[in-house]
């Protein structure tokens, strides 16, 4: 197993409050990871500081053999890492063509990226349907699709999830999961943080429980979703 991503003892401060407190994961090639957790554990702080958004106050990320720590935002994208954030952030009034395209502001090859906007659209197809129209006409949902088709669009060798299943109906949650496993099948290595735990521990390689900024339990992502403290907590068993 190759690591793409490998986080040693990170800590990451918002002025004096410390939001993740020395945690350690890894992130293989070709697998899906996911960090679960309760509100506030620090998985968005953490999927930030890979994005370069935050700098960690201590800690190594090594990411495809490079150390990430002091790279710059905006050249982090370029070295193959997209996150596709919290709450989407698509820009509602322009089309959703023009915020897929924004996806690819790196790249230049122009046949390359009208081929991966047809990707987009294979893998999501109401976004086909609807290219020409305001991202912001588009239901929750179809905004989260439109977040991933978007962080695609780099051709990431990492694809960061943040909650991709928030605020969405059972329906639209499986077409969200189920694409996760299509795009893990066609190569793409995904870590994702996310609520709902059982959708998620249900098609991951490796897991990462997250509690008030550190990792109190990991393990397969079948081996958590069957552990009794992990069904208490997080899948409201009794
Ligand atoms: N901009 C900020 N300034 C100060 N504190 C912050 C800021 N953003 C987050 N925090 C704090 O850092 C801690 C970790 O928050 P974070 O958003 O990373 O958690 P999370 O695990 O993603 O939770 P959630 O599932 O609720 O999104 C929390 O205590 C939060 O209040």
């Amino acid at each position: 197993m190759t690591a793409l991503l490998e986080v040693q003892d990170l800590r990451v401060a918002y002025g004096k409050i410390e939001a993740v407190k020395g945690i350690s994961f890894t992130v293989n090639q070709g697998e899906v990871t996911t960090l679960i957790g309760t509100n506030g554990a620090g998985k968005t702080t953490t999927l930030r500081t890979l994005s370069g958004l935050l700098r960690p106050t201590a800690g190594r990320i090594t990411f495809d053999g490079q150390d990430l720590s002091t790279v710059p935002a905006h050249k982090i994208v370029a070295l193959g890492l997209a996150h596709s954030p919290e709450g989407r952030h698509i820009f509602p009034r322009m089309t959703i063509e023009e915020n897929l395209l924004l996806g690819a502001f790196l790249r230049t090859d122009a046949a390359g990226i009208a081929a991966d906007v047809e990707r987009a659209y294979a893998l999501f197809p109401i976004l086909g349907e609807r290219r020409r129209q305001a991202a912001g006409t588009l239901s929750g949902g179809e905004q989260q699709m439109l977040a991933m088709g978007r962080a695609l669009m780099s051709q990431p060798k990492l694809l960061m999830l943040d909650e991709p299943s928030m605020g969405l109906s059972p329906l639209m949650m499986q077409k969200i999961m189920s694409t996760i496993v299509e795009l893990k099948a066609s190569g793409t290595t995904i870590l994702l943080v996310e609520q709902n735990a059982q959708a998620a521990l249900s098609l991951s390689d490796q897991g990462y429980v997250m509690e008030t900024g550190r990792i109190a339990l990991s393990g397969t992502g079948a081996d958590l979703l069957h552990d009794e403290s992990v069904r208490k907590a997080y899948l409201g068993e009794d």
